[in-house]
């Protein structure tokens, strides 16, 4: 028997124990869990350091704080989650006493992402958790230092049978996925997502799936261009652009798009000084291959804004890339770095067509004063 398969048999049984429906037992774990966010901090920020030279403000802002007020959500609530509500009856009902039960799932598999490794793994862990299940958790191989961070200390605080932590790559995440859960939820890639799925299906799981796409910005003529900047940038270079719904390009009128350079440019130079690469906020690039990926989809693009990198250390600077061509290499898939094309459009309804022709966008970003601007 595979050591996968040891793990999920384990949570199975563990579960079948009764112990983790218990609210008493739910609270518990949580706050087992709150402490280990707590007396940890020292090692999750070293990880994410490790990882993704995350900053330790980044990682309280990005990771910690949110699980942290995720699992105080689940212990305030957690009595009236797990109550039975009321329900009307019908004649079908009249003589019987009726109410919806809230009720465990099982157990439950959840596979995580390395861009913000903690709030999609562990925050995820936090409602399997208070909705009474056992959970397996396969944490990302990208994000290598806090995985393993994960699997050395959340069994320390946590029951290990109940919530056991399986490390590995595509090996390992497939052999979890030949099992039975009775939930999956997965954070990250498209592709991978349709082999979830197809893995789901089998045993007939429910999934919920976290993906990824592009997330288009339209900037009108007349809109406050300094606000609309500003944002873009700070949603855009955060992180190094490895956000999930980071801005992906920009659409803007020809005439606006020298501003629109300046701006962006203006607050790259606040954020991150003029030198990002020594600046202790700026994060790095996860890998050789996705610098090497990115590398690759900045070429034939005319570039307005730095540009600069250095390979040995995963370093992409904040770039703005000017007049691309919609069929130019960046603007083919999401992109999930600093690499920030715009796009000229002659009117709003130019943009509309290009966003509603090519993506089915994961969130969009409309920048006009006029309220009746939408993209939808
Ligand atoms: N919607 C959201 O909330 C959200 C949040 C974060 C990231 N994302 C998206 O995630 C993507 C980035 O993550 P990623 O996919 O590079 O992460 P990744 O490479 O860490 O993969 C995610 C998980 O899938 C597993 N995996 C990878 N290949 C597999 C395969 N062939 N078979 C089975 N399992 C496999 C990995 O082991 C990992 O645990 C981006 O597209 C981003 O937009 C979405
Ligand atoms: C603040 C938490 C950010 C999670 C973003 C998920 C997408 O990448």
């Amino acid at each position: 028997m595979s050591r996968e398969q040891k793990a999920v048999e384990r949570a199975r049984k563990a579960f079948f124990t009764g112990r983790s429906k218990s609210l008493e037992y739910r609270i518990s774990q949580l706050k087992n869990l709150q402490r280990f966010m707590q007396e940890r901090q020292k090692e999750i920020a070293e990880a994410l350091k490790k990882d993704l030279k995350r900053s330790e403000f980044g990682t309280s802002l990005y990771e910690t704080l949110g699980v942290e007020s995720e699992i105080n959500l689940a212990l305030k609530k957690l009595k009236e989650w797990a109550a039975p509500r009321p329900v009307n009856k019908s004649l079908m009902t009249i003589s019987d006493q009726v109410y919806i039960q809230p009720e465990p799932l099982g157990v439950v598999l959840i596979i995580g992402a390395w861009n913000y490794p903690w709030a999609v793994t562990v925050g995820p862990l936090v409602g399997a958790i208070a909705a009474g299940n056992a959970a397996v958790i396969k944490p990302s191989e990208v994000s290598a230092h806090t995985s393993k961070v994960m699997e050395e200390f959340l069994p320390l605080y946590l029951d290990k049978e109940l919530y056991p932590v399986v490390t590995g790559g595509v090996k390992e995440t497939q052999e979890l996925l030949k099992q039975r859960f009775d939930h999956i939820f997965y954070t990250g890639n498209g592709m991978v997502g349709k082999i979830i799925m197809e893995a789901a299906a089998k045993h007939l799981t429910p999934t919920t799936l976290e993906l990824g796409g592009k997330s288009p910005c339209y900037i009108d003529k007349d809109c406050d261009l300094t606000i609309a900047c500003r944002r873009i940038a700070w949603g855009k270079y955060s992180n190094c652009g490895q956000t999930c719904i980071a801005p992906d390009y920009i659409l803007c009128d020809p005439s606006i798009q020298d501003r629109v350079i300046e701006e962006i440019k203006k607050n790259i130079k606040e954020f991150y000084t003029e030198n990002p690469q020594k600046c202790p906020d700026y994060g790095r690039i996860i890998n050789q291959r996705h610098f090497k990926r990115l590398m690759s989809l900045m070429e034939g693009s005319s570039i307005a804004v730095s540009g600069e990198h250095n390979e040995a250390e995963c370093y992409i600077a904040p770039t703005v890339l000017r007049d691309v061509k919609p069929d130019a290499k960046v603007m083919q898939e999401e992109i999930f770095g600093p690499l920030l094309p715009i796009v000229t459009v002659n009117s709003v309804d130019e943009a509309i067509k290009f966003i509603n022709q090519r993506d089915k966008p994961l969130a969009l970003y409309i920048f006009s004063s006029d309220k009746k601007v939408t993209l939808t």
